[in-house]
């Protein structure tokens, strides 16, 4: 059984100009320990399957189909107040920007204090004022939660936790501050992690360390974790496996290796050709023509075809499957349910168009 299992999902927003289909038909699967990367343009839809997956979609967003289940249980059978449970408990979620998600009148330390806290089992999820949670956790600075919030801080690499713990947010820079959001998410030992444009607002440089740190907390804590960004060279970097979104909708999915070795639908394809590479910054980049198309009442099959260098009459008819994709479904011998992709124009050569 896998941790998450997302299946034909469905999140649409009403707009007075028409309905919103954000997310469509999406299926995505997430196994313990392994970090999934969801990468797309912006406008693609993968905040709004993120917010859905943590059951944050605020109304009058809705989920209009399909089902996600953790650990074999559907999510949203349940009511809110075992939901409120799994958010930030089973699944925490790491946003771009730490100020809103930070708040301003607690220190650092005592946040993360209150996550672990609130996450001991005898712990109940209580919503206090900010005086009285600084009352009551300030008073228990020995406590075991402390001592827990101030390793979590030197674990997300922190410099002199101790002291830094009683600061709060405003004097921290900009990755710490990121830091300090991954280190309270990862206090309340999710299984799963949503990471939401982690490091997008960050320099290159603290963007890498906090990739890689990542990378070494997953190790150390064993949790998934699924981790969104429009930047192709940070999937490279740190994702096992990748998942493309393009218009609502999952195009093509593979380990990280064999996607960018072997990219198969046109779309990842694009991607790929208007990425810089690291290893030849040099050579010319090739942008994909044209926009993500507004999600309001697309006619097309396949939500790519208009800005396909490939397609065809069929592609704006005929709804794409996923089909084996890659070398192994290529040379015939066996189907590679790994690595698949929505194209009519991909797969062994009957399917094809
Ligand atoms: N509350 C809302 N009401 C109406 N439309 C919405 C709402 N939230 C998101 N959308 C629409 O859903 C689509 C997907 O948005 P989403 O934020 O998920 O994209 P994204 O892939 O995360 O992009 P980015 O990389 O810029 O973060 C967009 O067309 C957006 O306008
Ligand atoms: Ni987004």
């Amino acid at each position: 059984m896998s941790l998450l299992e997302v299946q034909n999902l469905h999140t649409r927003f009403p707009t007075p100009r028409g309905t919103v289909d954000a997310v469509n038909e999406v299926d995505l699967r997430i196994e313990s320990g392994e970090i999934v990367g969801l990468v797309g343009e912006s406008g693609s839809g993968k905040s709004v399957l993120a917010d859905t997956i943590m059951g944050i979609v605020e109304e009058p967003g809705e989920i209009a189909g399909g089902d996600i289940r953790l650990h074999g249980d559907s999510l949203l059978d349940l009511p809110e107040s075992e939901r409120r449970k799994i958010r930030g408990g089973s699944i925490s979620m790491v946003f771009q920007d730490p100020m809103n998600s930070l708040n301003p009148t607690l220190t650092v330390g005592e946040q993360i204090a209150e996550m672990v806290r609130l996450h001991q089992p005898v712990g109940e999820s209580i919503r206090l004022p900010a005086e009285l949670k600084r009352k009551l956790i300030g008073s228990a600075k020995n406590s075991e939660a402390w001592r827990k919030a101030i390793e979590m801080l030197e674990s997300v690499e922190i410099p002199e936790p101790e002291s830094r713990a009683t600061d709060f947010p405003h004097e921290f820079s900009g990755g710490m501050r990121q830091r300090a959001m991954i280190a309270m998410a990862l206090a309340a030992e999710p299984d799963l992690l949503i990471c939401d444009e982690p490091t997008t607002a960050l320099d290159v440089t603290i963007q890498a360390q906090i990739l890689d740190e990542l990378r070494d907390l997953k190790d150390a804590f064993d949790t998934a974790i699924l981790l969104i960004t429009h930047d192709l060279a940070v999937v490279a970097e740190v994702c096992d496996r990748v998942n493309v979104m393009y218009a609502g909708q999952i195009v093509e999915r593979a380990e990280t290796n064999e996607l960018f070795r072997n990219p198969q639908h046109p779309y990842t394809q694009g991607l790929i050709a208007s990425t810089p590479r690291l290893d030849a910054p040099t050579e010319a980049l090739q942008p994909i023509e044209g926009n993500v198309p507004d999600l309001i009442d697309i006619q097309f099959a396949c939500h790519f075809a208009p800005r396909c260098p490939e397609a065809t009459r069929e592609c704006y008819e005929i709804k794409p499957d996923f089909r084996p994709v890659g070398e192994s479904a290529e040379n015939g011998t066996q189907t590679d349910e790994n690595h698949v992709a929505a194209c009519l124009r991909r797969g062994s050569q009957e399917e094809r168009i």
